[in-house]
């Protein structure tokens, strides 16, 4: 039986791997939210490693907010970087194999084609650069990890964009929505499978991979799909605000292949 812990567990993903979990017989969770293992305690995390002998972590803990992080950037880089160092350094003493998660957003999106895991990452906001600094972390402390980077991911739960689109059509409010910026929205239940899948068939966990839906698109796209699924594209207007205001910058195109 392996032992596979999940921080930041009742978060977007972490609600996905939890719904999956019982599916993974030969898997012994523990689901920890950010009340029960703060990352960035180093004494907690020392406690807890130590205690129960993970095979496995998977660390969906982050401060995803990325607006705010342009505002309050210091909290972001002690969960995104200095809590992520945590992770990995008692990942590394206790021999654990560390799955993280990061982000299109590392990338400026400058590059005309979808960016490889060779590409070297130029981050253009707060969000991004802290994720960034925690990705360098790992790779310097440790040896036995995988950074998954994945983009625009979105499901039933939690605030993302698909809920808030969702939201604010159900309520009835017409929709401005930017065309500038391009990616690859993701289903977090399918990163959840994908995770889960690299740990059960032995893959080796070492390394950067980039993981996403597959297809690309305009965040404009991406709101008109969410009302035609959910057929409300004739009840609510949507329009192209291709200056949508916002206080961080963003990729103008993070297609990560
Ligand atoms: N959402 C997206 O579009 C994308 C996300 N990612 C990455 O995927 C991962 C999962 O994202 P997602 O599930 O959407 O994010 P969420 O914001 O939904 O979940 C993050 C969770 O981390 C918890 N958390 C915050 N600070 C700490 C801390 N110090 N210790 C422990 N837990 C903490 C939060 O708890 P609380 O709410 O109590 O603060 C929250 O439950 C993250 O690494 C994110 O950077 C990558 C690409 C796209
Ligand atoms: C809600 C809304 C957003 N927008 C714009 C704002 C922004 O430029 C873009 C996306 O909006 P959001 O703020 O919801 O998404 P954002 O927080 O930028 O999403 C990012 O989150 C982090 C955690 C990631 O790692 C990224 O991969 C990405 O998913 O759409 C509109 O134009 N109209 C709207 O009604």
């Amino acid at each position: 039986m392996k032992k596979v812990l999940v921080t930041g567990a009742n978060g977007q993903l972490g609600q996905c791997l939890q719904k999956i979990a019982p599916l993974y017989k030969d898997l012994d969770f523990l689901f920890q939210s950010s009340k029960d293992l703060d990352i960035t305690n180093d004494v907690a995390v020392e406690l807890l490693f130590e205690k129960e002998q993970f095979n496995y972590c998977i660390n969906c803990a982050a401060y995803t907010n990325v607006e705010q992080a342009e505002k309050t950037p210091e909290i972001a880089f002690k969960v995104n970087a200095e809590g992520v160092r945590t992770l990995a350094l008692f990942s590394k003493k206790y021999n654990v194999s560390l799955i993280h998660i990061s982000t299109d957003y590392v990338f400026d999106g400058e590059k005309k084609e979808p960016y490889t895991i060779d590409d070297i990452p130029n981050p253009i906001n707060e969000y991004g650069k802290s994720k960034l600094l925690g990705e360098k972390y790992i790779q310097e402390i440790m040896e036995n990890y995988a950074i998954i980077r994945t983009s625009w991911l979105y499901s039933e739960i939690g605030k993302n964009f698909y809920t808030t689109i969702l939201k604010k059509a159900k309520a009835g409010e017409n929709l401005a929505v930017t065309s500038n910026q391009t990616g690859c929205p993701t289903n977090a239940n399918n990163l959840a499978r994908y995770i889960l899948e690299l740990i059960v068939q032995n893959k080796k966990i070492v390394g950067i991979f980039h993981f996403t839906d597959g297809k690309s698109m305009t965040w404009y796209d991406f709101a008109s799909k969410i009302l035609l699924e959910n057929n409300l594209q004739k009840q609510v207007k949507l329009v192209d605000r291709s200056n949508y205001l916002n206080f961080a910058q963003r990729p103008t195109c993070s297609i990560l292949k």
